[in-house]
């Protein structure tokens, strides 16, 4: 049962209340705790991994990468807690001004189901720092990690209700957006879903960070190292069954090294371990929900009636373990032949399907790869120095990546421009997303009235 307005309306009071003591302590001693729940997700790693597996469907192996992550991102900001400064300004007189940085109060965090303990991390650690409390709405798809991420906090000292999770989908999240006792939305999901938490918070003024969709570009230029060129593909498309909000869909490779290219990403991809998601050998486990698996093999079908070549998988994949019979497995797939318009080009797909297209120059490959409403990410391999940093200042991408992509080290931050969000999660800058400058002046003579 989702929780409704009584239960959500608990859930603010709880952390309005944790909210009270957590905001009065120092930087040091809100790290104290946060280190302490960073060393609990150490020592249960493999369960929490385990549950991540069984709440999304993605290979152990990864999901153990999103528990570091979490963990990390809790570390990092544990450091930061007690950076936390403002600003002295000398004015005229003796006279002076300061900056305070300070908490917000109650932040509402939403969650999408891709990576579903590390966004619960990526958007409570930041927030907690900063002294406040959260309200975490997993998604209803993935409702488990989050609650254990919830206990750990407890479990390291927190006060009562410093994040509490509600259960739920649209009404719940509605719900949350709407309490005037919240001061802040951070949502990782849909633009379409983004578009309606920016006019709810709109009615409140509230400040929102949104992390939504992508459909980003990845450019490998014909003076690539080609092995690194493939790799970055693969990375760029296929981590957690190509659900990954980051992933480099649209790969443009230059006209002379194209046939070279496709015929070595194809081996790889065909050698990917599909099944079991729990089997240390696994690289590709369960795509999220039947309806989703549905959904990423209609978008191959499109494809092929618009012209695209499948040099690889997008079929249903049925393994040979009895017990997984009825999973939502499916072969990554590789679309060559394709061109701009096509939709498997434009949409952003959430699957495991790469769609290659071939460019002849940097100018133009440019103009193609920014004709998107939408900017997450973008990557560029080349071995010419002075090119990557040339293309990389045009693309225009919040997250971008030179002969590398999708790794997201917490100390850098990651966010998007243009419909594909507002604000930034991870690194130095988020803090300023948790937190509101208060100046304070202070008049060290006489007041120099005009009246
Ligand atoms: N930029 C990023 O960091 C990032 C990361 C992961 C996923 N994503 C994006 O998320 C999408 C996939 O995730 P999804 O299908 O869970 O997204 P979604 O937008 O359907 O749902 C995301 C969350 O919003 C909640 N929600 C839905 N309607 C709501 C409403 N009206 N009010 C309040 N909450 C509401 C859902 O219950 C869920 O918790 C993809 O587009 C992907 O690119 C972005
Ligand atoms: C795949 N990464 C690198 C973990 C990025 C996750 C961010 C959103 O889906």
């Amino acid at each position: 049962v989702p929780c409704g307005p009584v239960e959500v309306d608990q859930a603010v009071k709880a952390a309005k209340s944790a909210f009270g003591h957590w905001s009065k302590m120092s930087g040091m001693e809100r790290a104290r705790t946060m280190i302490e729940a960073a060393h609990i997700i150490e020592s249960r790693r493999e369960e929490i991994a385990e549950m991540e597996v069984v709440n999304n469907g993605k290979s152990i192996t990864e999901a153990r990468l999103d528990v570091d992550s979490a963990r990390l991102c809790i570390e990092y900001y544990a450091g930061l807690a007690s950076t936390l400064a403002g600003q002295h300004v000398q004015l005229p007189g003796g006279s002076f001004a300061y900056t305070r940085r300070e908490p917000l109060g109650v932040c509402v965090g939403i969650g999408a189901w891709n990576y579903p303990f590390q966004i619960a991390a990526w958007k409570s650690a930041p927030a907690l720092a900063c002294g406040n409390s959260m309200v975490f709405k997993p998604s209803p798809v993935t409702p488990v990690t989050a609650v254990m991420l919830a206990e750990i906090y407890a479990k390291a000292g927190a006060p009562e209700g410093l994040l509490n999770v509600v259960q739920g989908g649209q009404e719940t999240g509605s719900l949350l957006c709407h309490h005037p006792d919240v001061a802040k939305l951070s949502f990782t999901g849909s633009v379409p879903t983004g578009q309606k938490i920016m006019e709810m918070a709109s009615k409140g003024v509230k400040p929102v960070t949104l992390e939504l969709g992508g459909k980003s570009p990845l450019l490998i230029f014909q003076d690539s190292d080609l092995e690194n060129a493939v790799r970055g593909a693969l990375m760029a498309n296929f981590l957690s069954q190509g659900q990954v909000c980051s992933n480099g869909t649209r790969v443009f490779v230059q006209r002379d090294i194209l046939p070279e290219f496709v015929e070595e990403v194809v081996k790889r991809t065909q050698a990917i371990e599909i099944g079991d998601p729990l089997l240390e050998s696994t690289r590709m486990g369960a795509l999220v929900s039947r309806s989703h698996l549905d959904k990423v093999l209609s978008f191959v079908d499109q494809a092929k009636k618009e012209g695209a070549t499948v040099m690889c998988g997008g079929e249903p994949f049925v393994p040979s373990d009895p017990k997984l019979r009825g999973g939502y497995y499916m072969t990554p797939c590789v679309l060559s032949n394709c061109t701009d318009e096509m939709t498997c080009v434009k949409e952003e797909i959430f699957g495991p399907v790469m769609s290659v297209l071939s460019f002849e120059t940097e100018e133009e490959v440019l103009q193609r790869a920014n004709d998107t409403t939408l900017g997450l990410a973008a990557g560029v391999f080349t071995r010419d120095v002075r090119r990557a940093h040339r293309v990389v200042e045009h693309l225009k991408a919040g997250s971008c990546f030179i002969n590398n992509y999708n790794i997201t080290p917490v100390e850098v931050p990651f966010g998007g421009f243009k419909m594909s969000g507002i604000g930034r999660e991870n690194g130095q800058v988020t803090i300023e997303y948790y937190t509101q400058l208060k100046t304070v002046f202070v008049e060290m003579g006489d007041v120099d009235s005009l009246f």
